[in-house]
């Protein structure tokens, strides 16, 4: 059922049948009556395809076959084309009617770079196509040419030939030959080939016949056969031997079309090594020659077994390489090539970085009518391959020393890479370091505030504190001391010096503690300032507040050292002055009552104060022994202190004794060792100095009001 449409084509519209033809303009006839095929001809010159067309063979020309093949021109072949029409006439009458029961021409027109008739021979096609491939080969270009067809078609005649007509291996080879010795003197030349098969999806070496080879892929060659022969040439002849050898071990079997068929894919290669002596310039570059195995419609044949098999590989893999030539045809990203043994040999042989000829050998004869179109059509896909040449040179000095430097060039750039590479990586990781650690202005900055901070709050410390306690304490000494200011004066050189030596040992006396604490002060605002503009140096400053805190807790303790030193000291000389005004305070005392110059008021202050010495007795310090010396009673003490004064001379001993015991009383017991400890200063010292400074003024007073008397008297 056909449907109609429009097709838009050029400026006009065109109705069209049916609905396969709405796709593509180019599927319409045109106007000459045949089909354009090559609407996807290649523009590019990397790839050229030549159709050859052999004779009819003897079987071909003895049937009533027709030709399928119609060489226009030298690029252009038809298939299939359509007859002439004959005029039909019916009673004398021409017919308008066609011949219904005939089949419909294909009438296909196919363009390719060159089409050969049947009358060429091999070297028409050698010139037409290797030839060129050794100019490319010896600029340094890989190169390819591989023959295609059906069985039978004149694959192995093209590449072989015979022995009047010679194959295009042979005539590439001497021309490669050829060409080497007209270069001879500009370039040194190493040649090495090698010839294998592909069978069964099998690689063996044609010159050294063996087990099968195995494919490995390497990087900087590619493709490679492990284990295969290389034979290095230096004259065609020998290479003549050698392909003769390989042909020998080719697989072959006949076949229908072919009673010696080749039932393996062929590929001769040639890796082609040149040094151009002038400029040390390296070239290689790598020839390949591929016989293709005939393909085969596996049904028509109607073959089993081993033959079934080998034709079942032979298309499988041209189906691989079909599909590898599709892809490359339509710049696929990934073209396959693993599909087989053969698309992975001819990787480098097709596609970009490669010259290559494709001759596809096609029958005349209708007998072969689908395996020709089927040729027809898959060379024409290889002709819209458009790859990209790259040429095989690698720069090269004769002298060793030239790699030499080269490497260590390469050494020292790389050493010096690496060096910058680190560099970076340090500025890299410096970088994010310095994101999270505050900055180090910043952070000096901090740090001197806070060395300021500290020296501030120990010198208010030292000057409040310190200065003014025992200057308080001096002034007060003197006042219970001195009875007038000549004494006081007297006085002063011995204790309030030692005293103000001491403090100018620990503060400097210039300082201002007003004025410190002031600066304190401004400090610290500036100090909680610069915390809240940077928010990340609290850490650092929260370490320095505890420093600060350290620092003033370590300044107070040693101020309460050193005050509670001066204050040991002070004990010591009020329980010297106590001892020395307890001897003179008895025997005037005594000496008053015998007199009886005593009043009772001052017998009862005496009275007073010798108990009062009775407490102190009691007092029991850390270092010293708990047993304490008896202590009489204070009223025993005086009355037997007033007995002694009316007795008799005997009695006079026992008044002795009891001043004896007076005397006891009045002497406290001496400090020997130093207080060490604070805590026991701070318990016991801080209690008993009040006491002795107390008991201390009651004997001054005690003393002077009997010095006064004596001196009334
Ligand atoms: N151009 C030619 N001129 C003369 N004879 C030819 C030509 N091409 C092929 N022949 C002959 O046709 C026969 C088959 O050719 P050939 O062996 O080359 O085919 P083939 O394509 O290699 O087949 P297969 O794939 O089966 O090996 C051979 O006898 C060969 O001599």
């Amino acid at each position: 059922m056909f449907r109609l449409g429009l097709l838009k084509v050029g400026n006009g519209l065109k109705m069209v049948k049916n609905k396969k033809d709405l796709k593509s303009p180019h599927r319409n006839r045109s106007l000459t009556g045949t089909r354009p095929i090559s609407r996807i001809r290649a523009k590019g010159r990397n790839i050229r395809v030549i159709v050859r067309v052999r004779p009819p063979s003897n079987r071909e020309q003895g049937e009533n076959f027709s030709n399928v093949l119609k060489i226009v021109d030298d690029s252009t072949i038809v298939f299939d084309p359509k007859e002439e029409n004959v005029p039909f006439f019916y009673h004398g009458v021409q017919q308008r009617y066609r011949n219904l029961t005939k089949r419909p021409n294909k009438n296909l027109q196919f363009t390719f770079d060159r089409v050969f008739s049947h009358e060429a021979c091999n070297n028409d096609v050698f010139e037409c196509t290797t030839k060129e491939l050794i100019k490319t080969l010896m600029n340094g270009y890989n190169c390819s040419a591989f023959v295609y067809g059906a069985t039978g078609a004149g694959k192995t005649h093209t590449m072989l030939g015979r022995g009047d007509d010679p194959g295009i291996i042979f005539l590439t080879m001497r021309e490669l030959f050829k060409q080497k010795d007209e270069l001879s003197q500009e370039r040194h030349f190493e040649i090495e080939v090698t010839y294998l098969e592909v069978y069964n999806e099998t690689v063996k070496d044609l010159l050294n016949p063996g087990p099968a080879l195995e494919l490995r892929e390497n990087g900087q060659y590619g493709v490679i056969v492990a284990g295969i022969q290389v034979h290095r040439i230096d004259k065609s002849e020998k290479l003549f031997d050698l392909l003769e050898q390989g042909n020998k071990n080719r697989t072959q079997h006949p076949t229908d079309a072919n009673e010696e068929s080749s039932r393996s894919h062929a590929i001769f290669q040639v890796c082609l090594r040149m040094k151009i002596i002038s400029t040390n310039e390296i070239r290689l570059a790598k020839l390949s020659m591929i016989d293709l195995a005939g393909s085969e419609n596996g049904a028509a044949t109607g073959y089993s077994g081993a033959r079934f098999t080998e034709g079942v590989n032979i298309n499988k893999s041209l189906l691989a390489l079909g599909n590898y030539i599709n892809g490359l045809a339509h710049k696929q990203r990934y073209v396959p090539y693993r599909d087989s043994k053969l698309t992975r040999l001819l990787k480098d042989s097709l596609g970009d970085n490669c010259q290559t000829v494709m001759i596809a050998n096609v029958s005349p004869s209708s007998l072969s009518y689908e395996d020709t179109y089927n040729t027809l059509r898959y060379a024409i896909r290889v002709k819209s391959i458009k790859p990209n040449m790259q040429k095989n040179i690698v720069r090269s000095d004769t002298k060793l020393s030239h790699y030499v430097n080269l490497v260590d060039k390469l050494e020292k750039e790389n050493e010096e890479l690496k060096l910058e590479l680190s560099l970076l990586y340090q500025q890299k990781n410096n970088e994010t370091v310095t994101k999270d650690e505050p900055d180090p202005k910043l952070q000096t900055e901090l740090q001197a505030l806070y060395a300021e901070k500290r020296k501030l709050e120990q010198d208010i410390l030292q000057l409040h504190n310190l200065r003014k306690q025992l200057n308080e304490e001096s002034d007060a000494k003197l006042n219970g001391i001195c009875t007038d200011t000549p004494d006081r004066e007297y006085e002063h050189p011995r204790s309030l010096n030692a005293i103000d030596h001491l403090v100018r040992q620990i503060v400097n006396l210039q300082k201002d503690p007003v004025l410190l604490r002031e600066r304190n002060e401004q400090l610290e605002l500036r100090l909680k300032q610069f915390i809240e503009k940077t928010p990340h140096l609290k850490q650092v400053a929260q370490l320095d507040d505890s420093q600060v805190a350290s620092t003033t807790a370590n300044s107070k303790a040693e101020c309460l050292q050193k005050v509670l030193d001066l204050r040991e000291g002070e004990m010591q000389m009020c329980y010297q002055l106590i001892e020395l005004f307890s001897k003179v305070l008895k025997p005037s005392i005594l000496q008053l009552r015998s007199h009886e110059l005593a009043s009772e008021a001052l017998i009862s202050e005496y009275q007073g104060l010798v108990r009062q010495l009775q407490d102190i007795r009691s007092v029991t310090w850390d270092d010293e022994s708990t047993v304490q010396t008896p202590i009489p009673s204070t009223d025993s003490a005086i009355s037997s202190a007033t007995d002694v004064t009316v007795e008799s001379e005997e009695n006079m001993s026992n008044k002795q004794k009891l001043l004896e015991k007076l005397n006891n009383t009045l002497t406290l017991p001496r400090k020997k060792s130093r207080i060490t400890s604070i805590k026991t200063i701070m318990a016991e010292g801080g209690v008993m100095r009040p006491y002795a400074s107390a008991i201390f003024s009651e004997i001054f007073h005690s003393v002077l009001l009997i010095c006064h008397i004596l001196k009334q008297n």
